[in-house]
């Protein structure tokens, strides 16, 4: 799973600085960080709404997408995906109830 995150991690870097002709990546980056973000907020919605109609291919399909453009979006922010993946992996185990009731407020 880590390899097939990364390698779109690596595809995308290498993307985002082709013909915007000729690119979908390279195309969208060009469109600023305001339009890949509204793009990533576009495909969250459509992945909620694909989730609640029951449609498992339509939820799969959509959730494709939203990671994508999560994936174009860290790239422009200059985020690794090794940086979220690590953020992940230091919660393994940590309930989110519990790591909610340890917040100081
Ligand atoms: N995984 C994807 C991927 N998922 C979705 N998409 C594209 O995301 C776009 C989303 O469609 P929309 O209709 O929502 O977007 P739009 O009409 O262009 O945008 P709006 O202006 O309407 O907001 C479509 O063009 C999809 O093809 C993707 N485009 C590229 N990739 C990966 O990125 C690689 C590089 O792609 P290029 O940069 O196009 O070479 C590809 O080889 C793939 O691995």
């Amino acid at each position: 799973m880590r390899a097939t995150l990364h390698q779109l991690e690596q595809t995308i870097a290498r993307r985002r600085s082709a013909d915007p002709s000729q690119s979908y990546v390279a195309k969208l980056t060009s469109r600023g960080r305001a339009k890949i973000a509204q793009k990533v907020g576009e495909e969250a919605v459509e992945t909620v709404i694909a989730a609640l109609s029951g449609d498992t291919a339509d939820t799969i399909g959509e959730s494709a997408d939203l990671l994508f453009h999560l994936f174009v979006l860290l790239a422009d922010c200059g985020i690794p995906l090794d940086s979220v993946l690590d953020e992940l992996e230091r919660r393994e185990g940590l309930s989110g109830l519990a790591e909610k009731a340890a917040r100081p407020d």
